[in-house]
């Protein structure tokens, strides 16, 4: 790591930066099934991207949104945002994304303009996150960590498994201790210069970075764990639509929106 962005021992980004958040929604969704890109699809009449835009704008730490569009759609997408009601603080810029999360967070990263000290990346696809973890993250983030992901225990016991070849079931090799086990969410907070290192060295072969804290990690960057929400859940599959209108619903009886 590069003594520019070694984790100081400043907050980040203090005290004349601001915080953006990065929200990749390239994705098509192929696990939800056929339609259109997953950011885009409904929750209670209103796009997934839309209640995600909004999650964020909820956070007063938050004065900007990169929305990272599907490649081919971020006319479309731009034309979604400024016909949505979304409150006149947040500026929010949209930028095509690309064939992975990473790129896109990438591309994401680039829009940002100098004054942004604190970067926030925040899936489209976890669009109902309450603001109280929004603003946890980025205050330990403000606070001095470098790197911050929610996160919860896990229910279910975890194993390791080898794939065998010629159609034979997986073989389990070993059963990682639940206890020290966690659920990683979004938004990951990072300082800026931190995360933008990360993008730029850390290139993973395979099934790539499936999170930026992940990245940033292999800079010997401390990353810190604070509480996640079980509404934080990332919609990935069918079912998970069908808890989001549940929760969509209990708010609008509770909390009246
Ligand atoms: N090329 C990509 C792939 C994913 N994402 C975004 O990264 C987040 C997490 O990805 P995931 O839930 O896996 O979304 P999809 O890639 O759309 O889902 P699937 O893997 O089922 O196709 C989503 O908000 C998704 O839009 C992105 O911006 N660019
Ligand atoms: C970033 C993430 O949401 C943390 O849990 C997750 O890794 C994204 O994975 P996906 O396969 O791109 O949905």
């Amino acid at each position: 790591m590069s003594e520019s962005t070694r984790p100081a021992e400043r907050p980040h980004g203090s005290p004349n930066t601001r915080t953006a958040a990065v929200i990749p929604a390239a994705g098509r969704g192929v696990r939800l099934g056929p339609g259109a890109p997953k950011a885009l699809r409904a929750l209670n009449g209103t796009p997934m991207l839309v209640h995600a835009v909004r999650a964020m704008a909820r956070s007063r730490a938050v004065s900007l949104v990169v929305v990272v569009a599907p490649p081919d759609g971020a006319a479309e997408v731009r034309i979604l945002l400024d016909d949505s009601a979304l409150p006149e603080t947040t500026e929010v810029r949209v930028v095509p994304g690309g064939e992975t999360r990473q790129e896109s967070v990438r591309l994401g990263l680039a829009a940002l303009p100098e004054d942004i000290g604190v970067v926030l990346v925040h899936d489209a696809a976890r669009p109902l996150v309450p603001v109280e973890t929004v603003d946890a993250v980025a205050a330990a983030v403000r606070d001095g960590a470098p790197a911050v992901v929610p996160a919860l225990p896990l229910a279910d016991t975890v194993k390791e498994v080898r794939p065998r070849e010629g159609g034979e079931p997986e073989l389990v090799v070993g059963t990682p201790e639940r206890a020290v086990l966690r659920a990683v969410q979004t938004p990951q907070g990072f300082d800026r210069g931190a995360l933008v290192e990360a993008h730029e060295k850390v290139a993973l072969q395979g099934e790539g970075a499936t999170d930026d804290a992940g990245m940033v990690e292999r800079l010997g960057v401390p990353v810190v764990v604070v509480p996640g929400h079980e509404e934080a859940f990332k919609v990935t599959r069918p079912l998970d639509l069908v808890l989001a209108e549940a929760v969509l619903a209990r708010r609008r009886a509770t909390d009246g929106f």
